[in-house]
């Protein structure tokens, strides 16, 4: 949705002052927690990416930057699965106190950035985030769709399960899982667009179009171009009125050329101007409120250079989601409307 015209100038600029005032601080949260999958090494994600410089480059930015620090997740020892859903209740546990800390954040004020760990983490940071902004909506960029349920899940893995605890939809197709009863399911899948989907389960495409979810695979993204795919979501979630946006960022969204070292890592992903155009245009609506980035496994990187390649691709699209621009200063709503307007102008 771009608004053009000197009312919609108005308009966004004044909505932009209205976001603006709720949010002048950033919080980074760690979150070093792996078992939504069965793979080790994703708890040490967010060292990776402070390593590779997130605080620092975040300094460059124009709020100031709270690091809160890594969580500290207990690991349950009687922890039996579920069906063939491995450590539920450690899963649960993590997510609530993640949740808590989450919505701590957002409550003071903070846009705020929770560094996974693997990606069942966006079950208590959405639902943290919500206790806070009960209108938020969320765009999952991804690989996968991660809406199995235990009882279509190939790998019985939660971190492919999240966005199914979250959907009020699929409230009855959701067992008791042990570790998840303060869980209520809170997001309607009108409020939820996925970008960057290849990898998609036969029954997460059932409950896909069973729910009339807006998503953009790969193919989709060939189609439309990403300058489009941006545009239609935000038409989709923020035409009827301006909300939070959650942004759930899976690095396995990206090629792997770009980001080798994660769990789950498939083809024909995002290039690195698509990843950051994304994150540019979600900074433009003025409306992030939080963002997680999960799924970076220093562990399986190849080499040295794969495990930093991925870890600074993680940094570039924080950065990015938070207003580092390509051309150097920080774009603010006016300067890029000036520059469109001259832009025109000169068509
Ligand atoms: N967050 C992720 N990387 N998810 C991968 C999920 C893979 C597969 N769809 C599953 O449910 O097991
Ligand atoms: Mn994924
Ligand atoms: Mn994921």
């Amino acid at each position: 949705m771009t608004l053009r015209g000197p009312l919609c100038r108005l308009l966004r600029t004044q909505l932009n002052n209205t976001c603006q005032s709720r949010a002048h601080s950033v919080a980074v949260l760690g979150a070093p927690f792996s078992k939504g999958q069965k793979r080790g090494g994703v708890e040490n994600g967010p060292k990776a990416i402070r390593d590779a410089g997130l605080i620092e480059r975040l300094s460059h930015l124009d709020y100031p930057v709270h690091d809160f620090g890594d969580l500290s997740f207990q690991h349950l020892e009687k922890d039996e699965p579920y069906m063939h859903v491995p450590f539920p209740r450690t899963v649960g546990r993590a997510n609530k106190l993640l949740s808590g800390a989450v919505s701590n954040a957002v409550g003071a004020g903070h846009t705020t950035i929770m560094l996974g760990g693997d990606h069942s983490l966006a079950i208590g940071s959405v639902e943290g985030h919500a206790k806070q902004r009960p209108d938020l909506c969320l765009i999952w960029v991804d690989a996968h769709a991660d809406i199995n349920t235990p009882f279509t899940s190939p790998s019985g893995n939660l971190h492919g399960q999240s966005v199914a605890f979250m959907l009020k939809e699929l409230q009855n197709k959701m067992p008791e899982l042990p570790g998840f009863s303060w869980v209520k399911p809170f997001l309607s899948a009108k409020d939820l667009v996925y970008i960057g989907l290849r990898d998609v389960d036969p029954g997460e495409y059932d409950i896909l179009k069973d729910l009339g979810v807006q998503y953009f695979t790969m193919r989709d993204i060939d189609r439309l171009g990403i300058q489009r795919v941006m545009e239609v979501t935000f038409d989709h979630l923020l035409s009827r009125k301006q909300r939070p946006i959650h942004l759930s960022f899976d690095i396995d969204a990206m090629d792997p050329s770009l980001a080798p070292a994660t769990g789950t890592p498939v083809n024909g992903g995002l290039t690195y101007r698509e990843g950051i155009w994304i994150t540019e245009e979600i900074h433009n609506t003025g409306l992030l409120s939080v963002m997680d980035l999960v799924e970076v496994n220093p562990d399986l990187g190849a080499s040295r250079e794969a495990v930093e390649s991925t870890a600074s691709m993680a940094v570039d699209v924080i950065a990015s989601a938070l207003g580092q621009t390509r051309e150097g200063g920080p774009i603010t709503q006016e300067s890029q409307t000036l520059k469109e307007d001259t832009e025109q102008l000169r068509l």
